[in-house]
């Protein structure tokens, strides 16, 4: 088994209780969290595959009034990423990974540098903000540069995902802050 594998696994099998402490703290970390307080477009994504649950961070965005957005699979250009107006009346459909995102509506559709903060799913990371993802390549295309357009990423983990040591790539980027718990 390789790395992503290996926990991929380990997250799978965290227990309930051991997921609801996590989920707890990382809910307090980013209420708290002045930059999240600030924004005003925020992207997050849908759980899969005992990633940290989301639903209870976009109903407390939306609470916030904030305008919350999820990623959809190009539908022309397949190695990226759309972000779509995500609401209570969105429409979901699973994609060819079996991941629930929004029904493409190009009105619905948000040009990637208003985003304001980008949460970002990860399989493992090391102390330097070094992210290893699902092997799609969609964030690190996504994120490259994006100090230039003056988006903040923010990875969101489980402690059980943290390695010594991430072996980069060229083209990997570095995640300024990871909350993780
Ligand atoms: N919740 C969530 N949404 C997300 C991501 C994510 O990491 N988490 N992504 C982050 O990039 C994108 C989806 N990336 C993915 C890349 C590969 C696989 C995957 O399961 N690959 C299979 C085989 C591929 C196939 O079935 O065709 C595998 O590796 O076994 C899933 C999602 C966009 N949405
Ligand atoms: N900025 C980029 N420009 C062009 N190709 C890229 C870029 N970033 C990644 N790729 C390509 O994407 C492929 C997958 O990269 P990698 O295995 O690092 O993905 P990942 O970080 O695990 O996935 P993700 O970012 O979707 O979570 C690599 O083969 C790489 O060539």
């Amino acid at each position: 088994m390789n790395i992503r594998q290996i926990i991929r696994q380990k997250r799978r099998q965290l227990s309930p209780n051991e997921r609801d402490t996590a989920q707890q703290t990382i809910y307090q970390k980013i209420a708290r969290h002045q930059a999240i307080n600030t924004a005003k477009n925020i992207a997050i994504f849908l759980s899969f595959d005992g990633e940290v649950d989301t639903k209870p961070i976009i109903e407390y965005l939306w609470q916030q009034n904030k305008s919350v957005y999820l990623p959809i699979i190009h539908p022309f250009v397949s190695t990226h990423l759309l972000f779509l107006k995500y609401t209570s009346q969105t429409r979901l459909i699973k994609n060819k990974f079996g991941i629930l995102e929004p029904e493409l509506n190009v009105l619905n559709v948000l040009p990637n540098n208003q985003l304001d903060v980008i949460f970002t799913p990860l399989v493992a990371f090391d102390q330097r903000g070094y992210r290893i993802g699902m092997g799609g390549g969609f964030y690190d295309r996504l994120l490259a540069n994006y100090q230039s357009k003056k988006i903040l990423p923010i990875g969101l983990a489980f402690a059980c995902q943290k390695v010594q040591h991430i072996d980069n790539k060229p083209w990997d980027v570095r995640l300024p802050e990871i909350i993780y718990a």
